[in-house]
C-alpha cells in the first residue's frame, strides 16, 4: 500500500517558515477565512429578520394545510414594514413564528441572530421577554383590566428582570421602571392617561398602551398583527402614527400586519404575501408626514424568491393569455416576457430519427437568451 503524505492539521503551519521570520498563512487561517467569507454572503446575513424558503404545514383531521409555501423575507435594523395579503395567505402564521409563539415545519427564520427553530423552552421565554414585542389585534388581549396603564408598562420591565419574583432586582429597579414607562406613554401621546385603567380608555388609547407595553424592554423588533383591525379610520391612523414615532425616535424595526390599504401607504416598504410566500413589494421614496399624508408615490417590485423564481401577477397574465409557459429573453437592461405558443400536438412527440431534438421547435422558450426560430427569421436581414 502507498502510504499517503499526512495532512496537516488545521492551525498548523502550512509551511513553516525557514528562517524564524513572519509566520505564514496557516490551514486554520484558510479555514478562518473560507468560514467568515461564508458568513458574510450567507443569506440574509445582514438582515435583521431573515426568512429562508420557510414552510409551515398544519395537520389535522387527515387534511393538511400548507400556510407557508417556502417564504423568503429579509428586514433590516430600522425598518417599518406592512404585510399586507389576502385572508388565509399566511401573515398571522409568519408572525407568530417570528414571535416565538409557533415553530416551522422547514425552513429557517432568524431575529436578531436568535435562529428560531432550533431555540429550546427556556431560550424562547427569554427571545419573548427580551427581543420581541408583540400587539394583537384585540385590545382586550394586549393589556391587563386590573393594572393601570403606567403599570401594564411597567410589568414586562419587572418579568424580564426578576421572573417575576417579589423584590427581584434588575437591569431596571423599581423607580427607574415607572419612570420608563411614563416616558414611553409620552412618546405615544397617552401620558394623561398613565394612572387609569383600560377599560377607562378608548379603543386607540389602549392600543398606544399597547404600543408601549411592546417597547418597554427595548426589543429589537416589534410585531404588530393588525393593530387597527378594530378601529374606525381616524384612530387608526392616530395609532399608525404613533408606531411610526417608535420607529423613527427609538428606531425600532417594526413588522406590521394589516388590511387597511391606507394604513400600508404609510410605510415605506410594504411586502404582499400570496399563497404562504412573498409575492410583491411596494417602495416608497418619499416618507410620509406626522400625520400619515404626503407619502411618496409607490412603486411595485416582484420578488424574486432564492431559487430565482418569481410569481406574474394575473393582472398581467390573464389579459395575454399566459398560462404553462413563457419565453423569456435577456435584453442588455432587462429580460422580455412573452406568452409562450399554445403546444401543438405534433411538437409533443418525440422527434423523428435523424432530427436533432429541439430544432426547428419553440425549444421550451425557458433559456435567457434563448429566441425561437420564427423571431430569429423575422430579425434577420433580407
Ligand atoms: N392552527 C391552525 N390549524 C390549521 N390550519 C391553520 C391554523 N392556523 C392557520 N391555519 C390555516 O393556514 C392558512 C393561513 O392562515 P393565517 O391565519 O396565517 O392567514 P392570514 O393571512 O393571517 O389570514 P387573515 O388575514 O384572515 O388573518 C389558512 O388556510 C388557515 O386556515
Amino acid at each position: 500500500m502507498t502510504p499517503q503524505p499526512r495532512q496537516p492539521r488545521p492551525g498548523t503551519p502550512a509551511s513553516a517558515p525557514a528562517d524564524g521570520g513572519e509566520r505564514t498563512t496557516t490551514l486554520g487561517d484558510l479555514e478562518r477565512r473560507a468560514t467568515a467569507g461564508r458568513q458574510e454572503h450567507a443569506y440574509g446575513a445582514d438582515a435583521l429578520i431573515a426568512c429562508d424558503r420557510l414552510v409551515r404545514i398544519f395537520s389535522g383531521d387527515g387534511v393538511e394545510v400548507q400556510a407557508l409555501q417556502g417564504l423568503d423575507l429579509l428586514v433590516h435594523k430600522g425598518e417599518l414594514t406592512a404585510l399586507v395579503g389576502a385572508s388565509g395567505s399566511g401573515k398571522s402564521t409568519l408572525l407568530n413564528i417570528l414571535a416565538g409563539l409557533d415553530t416551522p415545519s422547514a425552513g429557517s427564520a432568524s431575529v436578531a441572530g436568535h435562529d428560531l427553530p432550533a431555540m429550546d423552552a427556556r431560550t424562547r421565554l427569554h427571545y419573548r421577554r427580551k427581543v420581541v414585542g408583540f400587539i394583537w389585534q384585540r385590545t382586550a388581549r394586549n393589556l391587563l383590566p386590573y393594572l393601570t396603564a403606567a403599570q401594564n408598562v411597567a410589568l414586562p420591565m419587572t418579568l424580564s428582570a426578576g421572573g417575576g419574583r417579589p423584590g427581584a432586582g434588575g437591569p431596571r429597579r423599581g423607580r427607574a421602571r415607572a419612570g420608563r414607562a411614563l416616558e414611553l406613554l409620552d412618546l405615544l401621546g397617552v401620558a394623561d392617561h398613565a394612572g387609569q385603567r383600560p377599560a377607562q380608555l378608548s379603543g386607540g388609547q389602549q392600543q398606544r398602551v399597547a404600543i408601549a407595553v411592546a417597547l418597554a424592554n427595548d426589543p429589537s423588533v416589534v410585531l404588530a398583527d393588525e393593530p387597527t383591525g378594530e378601529l374606525d379610520t381616524a384612530t387608526a391612523t392616530e395609532v399608525f402614527a404613533a408606531l411610526r414615532r417608535a420607529n423613527s425616535e427609538l428606531g425600532t424595526t417594526i413588522l406590521v400586519v394589516t388590511h387597511d390599504s391606507a394604513v400600508s401607504a404609510q410605510v415605506n416598504r410594504t411586502v404582499s404575501i400570496r399563497d404562504g410566500r412573498t409575492s410583491t413589494e411596494t417602495l416608497r421614496t418619499v416618507a410620509p408626514d406626522e400625520e400619515g399624508g404626503a407619502a411618496g408615490a409607490g412603486r411595485e417590485y416582484t420578488t424574486i424568491d432564492r431559487s430565482g423564481r418569481l410569481q406574474l401577477p394575473p393582472e398581467f397574465t390573464t389579459p395575454l393569455a399566459i398560462r404553462d409557459r413563457v419565453l423569456l429573453e435577456l435584453r442588455p437592461d432587462h429580460i422580455q416576457v412573452r406568452p409562450g405558443e399554445r403546444t401543438r400536438p405534433e411538437e409533443t412527440q418525440a422527434p423523428a430519427a435523424g432530427t436533432e431534438p429541439g430544432a426547428g421547435s419553440e425549444g421550451g422558450g425557458s433559456g435567457a437568451g434563448g429566441k425561437d426560430t420564427a423571431d430569429r427569421q423575422e430579425e434577420e436581414p433580407g
